[in-house]
C-alpha cells in the first residue's frame, strides 16, 4: 500500500462522537430565546433521567404562570416582566442547578471563573487570555478533576487548601485571588470553607531531631488541643528535656530556625544567586499571579518566635498524622536541611550539562519554596522526567537519601539515572535487593531499594536483617518515592515508621486508584504539591502528541454465540480473541509499520499474547519470558528495522523506555483500571520523533463489541479523557477487508480458532493472567546489565482433548504458529548461517539433550 494511500486511509476513518463519559451529568445549554424546542432534542439521551423533561406539560405550566405572574405584578414594566418570565424559565431547565441569582460582575467577559457556591467546584474558561495563570493558581489551591481543551473544571477540597497552605498561600490571598479571577463575587459559603479549613493547617509540624520526632508549633494552644486527643497524648512520650510548662502542659521550647531564600540546584535562577538583593527590589513588581503563587517569599507566618513542641514515639507516627488531619490541623513536614548540622553532608550535585525543564523547575519550586523542603507529592505525566526532578530534589537537599521503587528493574534504572545526570560516583551509591546488598562508602550516600524490600518483615536472610539495621537505625535527610500510588497502604505504613527520614517526596503520574485509598497518601507522604496538565506539555514538545482512537470490532456469531452461553471467566478470553479484533489488529499493525512506526501491542491475557504474536510472526514478551530473551527482544525492536512490532503483557506496563515507540495497540486490559491505561500510554509519550513536524503518536484500543469489554474500556478512559485527550471511536477500519493475508478470514478458520479458545484452560482466560509476571515490571533499559534473572520458571499446564493430544487437530493453526521469538534466537546465535559442520554437531547436541530428558 502506499504512503499516499495509507495518508488517504487515516483520514477515511469514521470517527463517531461517543458522548462524553461523564456526559450524564450534563445538559445541553441552550439559548434563551430557545429554551422550549418543539420536540424534545435529539441529543436528550445525554438528559440525566432526573432532568429528564416533559415538554408540553412544562410550556403549559409556564404559560399559565405567565398568565398569574402578569395578574399579580401589574405594576411591573414589559422589559422587567421579560426579565422576570426568562428568569423562570432557566430555574425550570436548570432546576436546583440555576444559579442565577448570583450576578455577574460587570467586566465578567474578561474574567475566566465560575464558583459553584454548593460544592466548590470551579469552571474555567480555558480559551481566556490569562487561563495560564489561573491555572498555575488554581493548581496550586484546587483539584483538577478535568482538562480537556476548552472548558477546565477543579474542585477545592480540604486537602487541596491544605497543599495550598503547605505551599506558602495563605487565607486571604487565596479569596483575594479568587475573586478576582471570579464572573461572580465569591460565594459566601466558599469563603467561610476556605477560612474554616486554612486558619488551623500549617501551624502544626512534624519535625525529626536526632533521631525522635516532635510535633512543633508556636501556637501552644493548638498543641494542647491536640494533646486532648487520646490518640495524640497515648503517642505522646514525656520527655526529660521538656522545658517549658504551659497550662499544665510541658513543652519542649526553642527558637524559630532561620529562613533564608534558597535556589533549587539546576534551575535557571542559580545563576542570579548574587543578585539577591536587586532581584528582591523587583519583587514589587512581581503581577498578581506570581506574588500569589510564586516560590520567593511566601512563608508561612509564625505569631510567636518561639517554636513549643512534644516528642511522639515513632512507632505511632502515623496514627498521630491521621488524628491531626481529623481535627483539621494537617501537620506540615518541613525539613530545614542547610541547618542541619547532625547529618552528615551529601557531595552530590547535577551534571553541568544537566538543565531540567521548566516544568520540572516548578514543581521542585512547590517542594523548595520557603528554603526548607516541604514533603509531599508531585505529579507529572508518564515519560515526562519525574526521575531527574527527584535526583534534582537529592542534589538540592544534599544528604543521605533512601530512594525506594516498584521492581528491582527500577532500582537499578534510578542507579543508572543518578549515576547520568549527578556527580556522585560508583562508591556513594549502594542497591539493595534480593540479590545484592549493599552499603555506600562514608557517612553519607544514597541507597536504592524496593517497597517490598524494606517493609518485608519475615524471612530475611542474615545480611537483609544487617542491612535493614542499617537503614534503619540512621536518619536519612530525603526518602524519594517512586509510583507512590501503586504501594499497598498497609506496606507505606510499614516503610513510613520503620524509616526516619526529614524529608518525603511521592512522585506519580496517576493519583488515581480503583479504591479509596490515595487519600492515605496525603497523610502519609504529604499534601500534592504539583500536579502537571499533560495537554500543556505535550503541546510544548515535551511529552509526545497522541491520537487515542477505540475499534469497535463486532463479534463473530459463532464467537458471540459462545460469549452468551459462557459464564464464567472464559468469556474475556472470547472476546480478545474475536477473529475481528484479530483482523483489526493485524490490519493496524501493518497500517503503522508501511508509515515506518515502532508498535508495541499490549495484552494483559497471555493466551491471546501469544497466539496474536505467533500468528502475526512478531516477538513477544511476558512474565515467563527469561531475562535474555526479553532483552534480545527489546534490542531487535530497538535496532532492528525488520523488528518494527512487538507484544508485551502487562510486564511492559511501567518502567519500560522504549523512546522509539510511537503506536500502542491494545488487544486486552485489566477490567477497568484507568491507572494502566495511563500507563500504557506513558509508553509512547516519550516517542523520540515528537518534537517532528506534524508528529503524533497513536494508541488504539481493540474492543469487542457488544461485550462487557466495552464497559471496561469506558471506564479505563476516563482518567485520559480528564487529561484532555478525545478518544475517537472507530466503527470500522476502512481497506481492512480488502487487505491480503487477512487472518481467520473463513468460517473454518474462525471456528478453528474458537476450538482452541474453548479448551484452554480456565486460567488462561482470566484478564491478567500474567502469573508468570514474577514483578509486574520488565528489564525495559537496555543500557543496564545488572538486571537479575527471572524468578519464576515458565511453566504451562494445558488441557486438551483427546483429538488434540494425538495431534490430529489445529493443525493448521500450530503450522502458521511459530514463535518470532525463536527466529531472533537463532539470528542472534548465527545458527542460520552457521558452517555444515557446525550445524551437523548443532543437530547432534540437540539429540543428546533429547535423549537425556527421556525418561529412564
Ligand atoms: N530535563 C531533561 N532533559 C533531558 N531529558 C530529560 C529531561 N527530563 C527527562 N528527560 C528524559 O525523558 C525521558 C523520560 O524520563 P523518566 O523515565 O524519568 O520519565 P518518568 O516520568 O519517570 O516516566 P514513567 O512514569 O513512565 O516511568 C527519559 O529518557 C529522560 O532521560
Amino acid at each position: 500500500m502506499s504512503q499516499k494511500r495509507l495518508a488517504e486511509g487515516s483520514s477515511r476513518y469514521q470517527p463517531f462522537k461517543r458522548p462524553r463519559r461523564n456526559e450524564d451529568e450534563y445538559m445541553e445549554i441552550q439559548d434563551e430565546d430557545d429554551v422550549i424546542p418543539p420536540s424534545p432534542p435529539e441529543h436528550s439521551s445525554l438528559v440525566p433521567k432526573s432532568a429528564t423533561i416533559n415538554f408540553s406539560a412544562l410550556t403549559r405550566k409556564l404559560a399559565e404562570a405567565k398568565r398569574a405572574e402578569d395578574l399579580s405584578t401589574p405594576d411591573m414594566s414589559p422589559l422587567e416582566l421579560h426579565r422576570l418570565h426568562q428568569s423562570k424559565l432557566v430555574s425550570h431547565i436548570f432546576m436546583d442547578q440555576d444559579f442565577s441569582f448570583m450576578h455577574l460582575k460587570p467586566d465578567h467577559a474578561s474574567r475566566p471563573l465560575w464558583i459553584s457556591p454548593d460544592d466548590g467546584l470551579i469552571i474555567l474558561e480555558a480559551f481566556s487570555p490569562i487561563a495560564e495563570q489561573a491555572q498555575d493558581f488554581l493548581t496550586a489551591i484546587s483539584e483538577p478533576v478535568s482538562r480537556p481543551a476548552f472548558i477546565h473544571e477543579y474542585k477545592l477540597t480540604s486537602y487541596s487548601l491544605y497543599a495550598a497552605v503547605s505551599v506558602g498561600l495563605q487565607t486571604e490571598d487565596i479569596i483575594e485571588v479568587l475573586n478576582r479571577l471570579s464572573k461572580v463575587p465569591v460565594p459566601e459559603p466558599i469563603i467561610s470553607h476556605i477560612r474554616k479549613c486554612t486558619e488551623t493547617y500549617g501551624k502544626v509540624k512534624l519535625v525529626l531531631k536526632h533521631n525522635k520526632y516532635f510535633v512543633e508549633s508556636s501556637h501552644p494552644d493548638l498543641l494542647q488541643k491536640l494533646l486532648r486527643d487520646a490518640t495524640i497524648q497515648d503517642a505522646r512520650v514525656i520527655s526529660v528535656q521538656a522545658d517549658t510548662s504551659i497550662k499544665g502542659n510541658t513543652f519542649t521550647t526553642s527558637k524559630v530556625p532561620l529562613k533564608g531564600s534558597l535556589v533549587v540546584t539546576g534551575t535557571s535562577k542559580e545563576g542570579d544567586r548574587s543578585n539577591d538583593a536587586s532581584a528582591k527590589g523587583k519583587s514589587s513588581d512581581i503581577d498578581l499571579f506570581t506574588s500569589v503563587v510564586g516560590v520567593e517569599g511566601d512563608e508561612i507566618e509564625e505569631d510567636d518566635d518561639n517554636v513549643h513542641s512534644f516528642e511522639i514515639n515513632d512507632t505511632k507516627i502515623d496514627d498521630v498524622k491521621k488524628r491531626c488531619n481529623e481535627l483539621n490541623s494537617p501537620m506540615l513536614e518541613e525539613y530545614d536541611f542547610r541547618n542541619d548540622t547532625v547529618n552528615a553532608n551529601l557531595d552530590i550535585d547535577l551534571k553541568p550539562a544537566t538543565v531540567i525543564r521548566p516544568y520540572q523547575e516548578t514543581s521542585l519550586s512547590k517542594m523548595f519554596g520557603n528554603g526548607r523542603a516541604r514533603s509531599g507529592i508531585i505529579v507529572l505525566p508518564c515519560g515526562a522526567g519525574k526521575t531527574l526532578v527527584g535526583i534534582t530534589a537529592a542534589c538540592t537537599i544534599k544528604k543521605s537519601c533512601l530512594v525506594l521503587c516498584t521492581s528491582s528493574v527500577s532500582v537499578y534504572q534510578w542507579r543508572a539515572q543518578f549515576l547520568q545526570w549527578s556527580n556522585i560516583t560508583d562508591r556513594q551509591i549502594a542497591v539493595f535487593t534480593a540479590d545484592q546488598k549493599e552499603k555506600f562508602a562514608g557517612e553519607s550516600g544514597i541507597v536504592v531499594s524496593t517497597y517490598s524490600m524494606v517493609a518485608n518483615t519475615h524471612n530475611r536472610s542474615h545480611e537483609s536483617k544487617k542491612m535493614m539495621e542499617f537503614l534503619t537505625s540512621r536518619e536519612w535527610g530525603f526518602l524519594l518515592l517512586d509510583e507512590v500510588h501503586v504501594v499497598p497502604a498497609a506496606m507505606f505504613r510499614r516503610v513510613v515508621t520503620t524509616i526516619k527520614a526529614h524529608s518525603k517526596l511521592g512522585l506519580t503520574a496517576t493519583l488515581v486508584r480503583e479504591d479509596d485509598k490515595i487519600a492515605d497518601l496525603n497523610y502519609m507522604i504529604g499534601p500534592k504539591l504539583y500536579e502537571a496538565n499533560w495537554m500543556d506539555l505535550a503541546a510544548k514538545g515535551h511529552i509526545a502528541n497522541v491520537q487515542c482512537a477505540e475499534v469497535w470490532c463486532s463479534m463473530t456469531p459463532e464467537f458471540y454465540h459462545e460469549y452468551l452461553r459462557e459464564q464464567s471467566r472464559k468469556r474475556a478470553l472470547l472476546y480478545c480473541m474475536n477473529p475481528n479484533k484479530f483482523q483489526a489488529c493485524q490490519y493496524l499493525i501493518n497500517y503503522h509499520e508501511e508509515r515506518g512506526d515502532k508498535i508495541i501491542v499490549f495484552s494483559d491475557n497471555v493466551f491471546a499474547l501469544e497466539a496474536y504474536a505467533k500468528k502475526l510472526g512478531k516477538p513477544y514478551i511476558h512474565g515467563g519470558t527469561g531475562q535474555t530473551e526479553r532483552m534480545r527482544v527489546l534490542q531487535h525492536f530497538q535496532h532492528d528495522p525488520a523488528v518494527s512490532t512487538i507484544f508485551l503483557s502487562k510486564v511492559g506496563d511501567t518502567s519500560i523506555d522504549l523512546p522509539e515507540a510511537t503506536c500502542l495497540i491494545q488487544i486486552s486490559s485489566h477490567f477497568g483500571s484507568r491507572r494502566q491505561e495511563a500507563q500504557r500510554l506513558g509508553r509512547i509519550l516519550r516517542a523520540k520523533r515528537r518534537n517532528d513536524e506534524g508528529f503524533n503518536a497513536f494508541f488504539y484500543s481493540l474492543v469487542s463489541k457488544d461485550t462487557q469489554e466495552m464497559f471496561y474500556s469506558t471506564k479505563r478512559q476516563q482518567f485520559l479523557i480528564d487529561q484532555g485527550y478525545a478518544f475517537k471511536v472507530i466503527t470500522s477500519l476502512d481497506g481492512q477487508h480488502d487487505f491480503p493475508n487477512l487472518v481467520y478470514r473463513t468460517r473454518e478458520e474462525q471456528i478453528e480458532l474458537l476450538q482452541s479458545v474453548l479448551i484452554a484452560n480456565e486460567a488462561d482466560a482470566e484478564p491478567g493472567s500474567d502469573v508468570r509476571a514474577s514483578e509486574g515490571d520488565l528489564a525495559g533499559t537496555i543500557t543496564s546489565k545488572d538486571f537479575g534473572p527471572t524468578r519464576f520458571p515458565a511453566v504451562h499446564r494445558t488441557t486438551s482433548s483427546l483429538t488434540s493430544l494425538s495431534g490430529a487437530q489445529h493443525m493448521s493453526y500450530i503450522e502458521q504458529n511459530k514463535s518470532m521469538n525463536k527466529a531472533l534466537a537463532k539470528s542472534a546465535t548465527g545458527s542460520m548461517n552457521r558452517h555444515k559442520l557446525f550445524q551437523k554437531r548443532d543437530r547432534e547436541k540437540v539429540a543428546a539433550r533429547k535423549e537425556a530428558k527421556k525418561p529412564t
